[in-house]
């Protein structure tokens, strides 16, 4: 069975999903790979509709991978997308935290500095956020709560 990781980006989807299976697949490497340059270029260069459209491409392919995928946090935001999450026999797990928190660690990641970090004010992204929570809570089959965990505790739960 798939298993998809979702939520905002800083979440915890790719830490976890890594220590969840070390085979795991990242939605944002494998379009990294496709793409041949970093997300950022690409947004800069192409735009968002753009980089929405390969995640979808890339989102078909995994559904019946039977792996354990990390998504990116703007995966849901098509309809699309929500029905392959949906409809699949998947189960969608979903890490949810409070926005300041996400927005600390997404302001600390200095290994990987988001597109929509770098182009939105902190109360622009926070308009994205509330966006989608309904509809990451839409799609999950289980939804886990990270804040003030440490990954292993929220691999624990996820397995439980
Ligand atoms: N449970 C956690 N507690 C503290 N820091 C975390 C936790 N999970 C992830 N992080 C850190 O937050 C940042 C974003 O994690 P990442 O796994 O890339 O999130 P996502 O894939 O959801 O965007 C990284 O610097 C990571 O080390
Ligand atoms: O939320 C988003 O729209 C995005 C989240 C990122 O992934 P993470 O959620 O793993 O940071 C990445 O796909 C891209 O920068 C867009
Ligand atoms: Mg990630």
């Amino acid at each position: 069975m798939t298993i998809f990781l979702i939520g905002f980006m800083g979440s915890g989807k790719s830490t976890v999903a890594n220590l969840l299976a070390t085979d795991f697949i990242d939605m944002d490497a494998v379009i990294v790979d496709n793409i041949g340059m970093p997300i950022s270029v690409y947004f800069e260069r192409y735009g968002e509709p753009a980089f929405r459209q390969v995640e979808s491409d890339v989102l078909k392919t995994l559904a019946s991978s039977g792996q354990i995928v990390s998504t990116g946090g703007g995966v849901v935001s098509s309809k699309e997308n929500r029905r392959i999450l949906s409809e699949s026999t998947s189960q969608v797990i979903y890490l949810k935290s409070n926005f300041s928190d996400l927005y600390a660690r997404i302001m600390a990641d200095k290994e990987n500095v988001r597109p929509l970090f770098l182009e939105h004010t902190k109360e622009a992204l926070e308009v994205i956020y509330e966006s989608r929570k309904a509809l990451y809570e839409m799609v999950a089959t289980k939804t886990v709560l990270v804040t003030d965990k440490c990954p292993e505790d929220i691999v624990k739960e996820i397995q439980l």
